[in-house]
């Protein structure tokens, strides 16, 4: 048996570590610009206009923040230029995926959908999920309640959208080419997917077309653009809807967030999920 190589499979060393944020220094321009994108944008639409897009499938409409957005990519570009940080996964059959990717919280492994404590290119742990990311998940949750409470009377609330204790992120990050093919998250705990406990999706930088249906027939998926600072929320029936990303709709980031948080073009995908109902954070 040959033992001589290294642990981990090899990883290409062009690829590490990725930096989501572009390393030119913002200017004093900038900073001008800045105040001419205020001018021109004007007050941001205030109107949330939630959507109920199925059963255990909430929408909340721009719900991060300007300022929680800056944040959250700012934190990302650290943890991603770091060890255990963005990579670019294979499937089994060795294709490549058309993303970067990260993990927060535990390992998850493309190639064989296992988490793991330690990843298989190169034994790298994973980051811990910050705090504000989970006080944000647990706000978004609420905020699908009190959505669902004030269009429908007698709703329970938590059956339709059951809480949840992230354990696990997983962050992607998109070019202008990225996508994601039609599957399911379903790699957590039996007891986890049962519950319908949700996966809480944050959306960042440029715009996506988001794909959900019942099976993996694209041609018969629903669609739904997905923009800067919303948060989509799939549990209870739609846990295992199958789900992906058609395309990035370049330069449709908020023209303020590139310029303060100085994101590559493309967009940034963060997806929450609790491994085992038994986790108490
Ligand atoms: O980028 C997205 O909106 C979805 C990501 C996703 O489905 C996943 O990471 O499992
Ligand atoms: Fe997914």
């Amino acid at each position: 048996m040959r033992n001589s190589g290294p642990k981990f499979a090899s990883v290409e060393p062009e690829e590490l570590p990725f930096d989501i944020c572009k390393t030119e220094s913002n200017d004093s321009l900038t900073k001008i610009n800045r105040e001419m994108i205020k001018e021109l944008e004007g007050p941001k639409n205030s109107l949330h206009q939630n959507m109920h897009l199925r059963s255990g499938m909430v929408l909340l409409k721009n719900f991060l923040d300007h300022h929680n957005q800056v944040k959250i990519i700012q934190k990302c570009r650290d943890l991603g230029i770091g060890s255990g940080g963005f990579y670019r996964p294979r499937f089994r059959d060795g294709a490549k995926l058309h993303l970067r990717m990260m993990c927060l919280g535990m390992n998850w492994d493309a190639e064989s959908r296992l988490y793991q404590d330690e990843r298989l290119i190169d034994g790298a742990k994973a980051p811990n999920i910050p705090q504000e990311f989970s006080d944000l998940v647990d706000k978004a949750i609420h905020a699908s309640h009190d959505f669902l409470r004030e269009k429908y009377k007698n709703i329970n609330v938590e059956a339709e959208v059951p809480k949840m204790s992230p354990e696990i992120c997983i962050v992607n990050f998109y070019s202008n080419y990225g996508r994601l093919g039609l599957h399911q998250d379903r790699d957590e705990t039996k007891e986890s997917l049962h519950k319908g406990l949700p996966v809480v999706s944050f959306s960042l930088g440029d715009s996506a077309e988001f794909l959900y249906g019942t099976n993996r027939d694209v041609a018969s998926a629903c669609k739904v653009l997905l923009e800067s600072g919303d948060v989509l929320i799939f549990g209870g029936k739609s846990r295992l809807i199958f789900h992906g990303v058609s395309s990035i709709l370049p330069s449709t980031a908020p023209k303020q967030l590139i310029d303060e948080a100085s994101l590559r073009p493309g967009r940034l995908n963060l997806t929450f999920r609790q491994y085992s109902p038994s986790f108490v954070r």
